[in-house]
């Protein structure tokens, strides 16, 4: 269970802008990802849920890298909830794996999450988060993207098996959950372990803090401010 894990343990939190003078905007997280929610209320962070809508989340551009993917994701998803909210500081992320040039969303079915862990088993990954928070009552936003590193030791037969008929690979980008406790997968260094699980914490802190210095204002309200410039997306 995610609630044993270490990750889960002393996240940072901060006050939301406009804390100061009493009055600030009422979190919302635009994600259906259980986990996001999870890594928030264990921070303290007081929020609802609106989830973006999927059409939010679409296109695979050839020349668009990992973290330019994310970023460009995580805008996508909080300009859907923006625009359908009065007022609300929204927050809205997009979490890849990344392994010798082949960019990993979450697996269509079986067979697609074999092939991810087949790719990944052995070697050294990224998983990159992108994230977005975007004032309402303010129109300004903010984009990030952190980097985790990991290694995935060689699985074995039965460890790939055992896997794939846990069905824990549902849902979840590359096809492995961190939370899930599995020995065969380690962060290396100090980087980010909830970054892996869908949420930057120590980030999210940060960018709380420096919003009114950093936010950029809203000049054209729509999804594609930040757009890939690759023509072939979608
Ligand atoms: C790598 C990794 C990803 N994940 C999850 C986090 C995200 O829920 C998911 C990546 O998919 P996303 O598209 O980032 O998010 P989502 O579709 O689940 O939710 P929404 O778009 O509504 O925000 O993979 C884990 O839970 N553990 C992991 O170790």
């Amino acid at each position: 269970m995610m609630s044993e894990l270490p990750l889960m343990n002393d996240l940072p939190r901060a006050e939301l802008p406009g804390s100061q003078t009493g009055n600030p905007e009422p979190l919302i997280l635009a994600s259906g990802s259980p986990r996001r929610a999870q890594l928030l209320a264990a921070a303290g962070y007081e929020f609802s849920v609106q989830p973006a809508s999927d059409s939010a989340e679409c296109g695979i551009c050839s020349r668009e890298t990992a973290p330019e993917m994310v970023a460009r994701l995580a805008y996508r998803k909080a300009a859907d909830v923006v625009a359908r909210i009065d007022d609300g500081l929204v927050l809205a992320a997009d979490t890849v794996a990344s392994c010798v040039g082949s960019i990993l969303g979450k697996p269509h079915d079986r067979d697609h999450a074999e092939e991810m862990l087949r790719l990944l088993s052995g070697r050294e990954h990224d998983v990159y988060t992108g994230v977005c928070f975007w004032s309402r009552r303010d129109e300004k936003f903010v984009v990030d993207v952190v980097r985790t590193r990991l290694r995935m030791a060689e699985l074995s037969k039965e460890q790939l098996h055992e896997h794939l008929e846990s069905l824990q690979w549902e849902g979840k980008a590359g096809a492995f959950g961190y939370q899930d406790g599995n020995d065969w997968l380690t962060v290396i260094g100090n980087d980010s372990e909830s970054n892996v699980v869908g949420l930057p914490m120590e980030r999210l802190a940060e960018l709380l803090e420096n919003f009114n210095q950093n936010a950029e204002k809203i000049t054209t309200p729509t999804t594609d401010s930040i757009e890939s410039s690759d023509s072939s997306c979608s």
